[in-house]
């Protein structure tokens, strides 16, 4: 399959240009954000001060930008860096986290893809749903959604916004307005521990920097989370508190022999 083949190029490619991947991101997982950047090889630079920021993303590759812990600091840096990034033309990664579940996040969600140029929007249904204007309900940054209608969401979601939209959950459904592919890797446990979407949020910020398009970018990161999350449950079961640490020994490793063995990708 072409997009499997273009999955390996990426992580082949991640690895050769090291791009710097500039985050401005939330206080509950930026480290497990500036870990998984580096296990995948990209490298990671968190920084949301906005005296501060206007110079890292000159020597960047990639924009992250995610509201999890968002205040009106790091939000009026997010709209400074990410119409910074779009005037040099450095692709941006959007997670609106939580979403749906407050007033401030759906608005500055919603004024983030208007006024700034972003490549890949990724959240879970909860989140997508609510910036569609469809009725969603949520449990703060967890979704409460069931993933049906998840193909039409995504392909509605990227028209509306133009831009790729990833929603993750049991099945990671992704779509550029016109192709939809379905992620079947993964597993339960991921949503046991916290950051996992986040995660792969930076993962798909570490592709883009590395010049791959916004869908190969999306794809890949559900794809090596999925295959990863699953592979640290074989070996290891239940153990939460080791997942993670385990989880950066798997995306470490990964390599296209593993991905190839283990990928459940389909296109609709
Ligand atoms: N029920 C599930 N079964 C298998 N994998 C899942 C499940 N729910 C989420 N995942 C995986 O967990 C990761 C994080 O997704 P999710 O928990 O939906 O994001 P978020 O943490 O932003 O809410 C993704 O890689 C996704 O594929
Ligand atoms: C628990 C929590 N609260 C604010 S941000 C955050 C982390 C969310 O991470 P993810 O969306 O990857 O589960
Ligand atoms: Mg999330």
């Amino acid at each position: 399959m072409e997009m499997l083949n273009k999955v390996c190029e990426a992580l082949e490619l991640v690895r050769k240009v090291n791009p710097l991947v500039h985050h401005i991101t939330n206080y509950v997982s930026v480290n497990d954000c500036a870990n998984i950047t580096l296990t995948i090889g990209a490298s990671p630079v968190m920084s949301d001060e906005i005296d501060d920021v206007g110079d890292l993303i000159k020597i960047s590759n990639a924009l992250v930008l995610n509201i999890g812990t968002l205040n009106k600091r790091t939000i009026e840096a997010m709209f400074y860096v990410g119409k910074e990034a779009n005037k040099l033309g450095i692709p941006i990664v959007f997670d609106p986290v939580g979403t749906g579940a407050t007033k401030l996040r759906t608005e500055i969600a919603m004024k983030i893809i208007d006024e700034i140029d972003i490549s890949v929007l990724r959240g879970n249904m909860s989140e997508i749903k609510s910036l569609i204007g469809l009725s969603s309900s949520t449990k703060g940054v967890d979704s409460t959604e069931k993933m049906e209608g998840a193909e039409e969401i995504s392909k509605l979601a990227s028209k509306k916004f133009n831009c790729v939209v990833g929603i993750s959950g049991e099945v990671d459904v992704i779509s550029d307005g016109e192709r939809i592919y379905k992620v079947l890797n993964g597993h339960s446990i991921l949503t046991k521990v916290t950051g996992t979407g986040c995660m792969v949020t930076s993962l798909i910020g570490s592709f883009l920097g590395a010049g791959c398009n916004p869908l190969t970018s999306c794809v890949s990161g559900y794809v090596v989370m999925g295959i990863c999350g699953e592979e640290v449950f074989k070996k290891s079961g239940n153990n939460i508190g080791t997942f993670k640490v385990k989880l950066y020994d798997e995306i470490f490793n990964i390599n296209e022999i593993k991905i190839k063995e283990g990928v459940l990708l389909e296109k609709c």
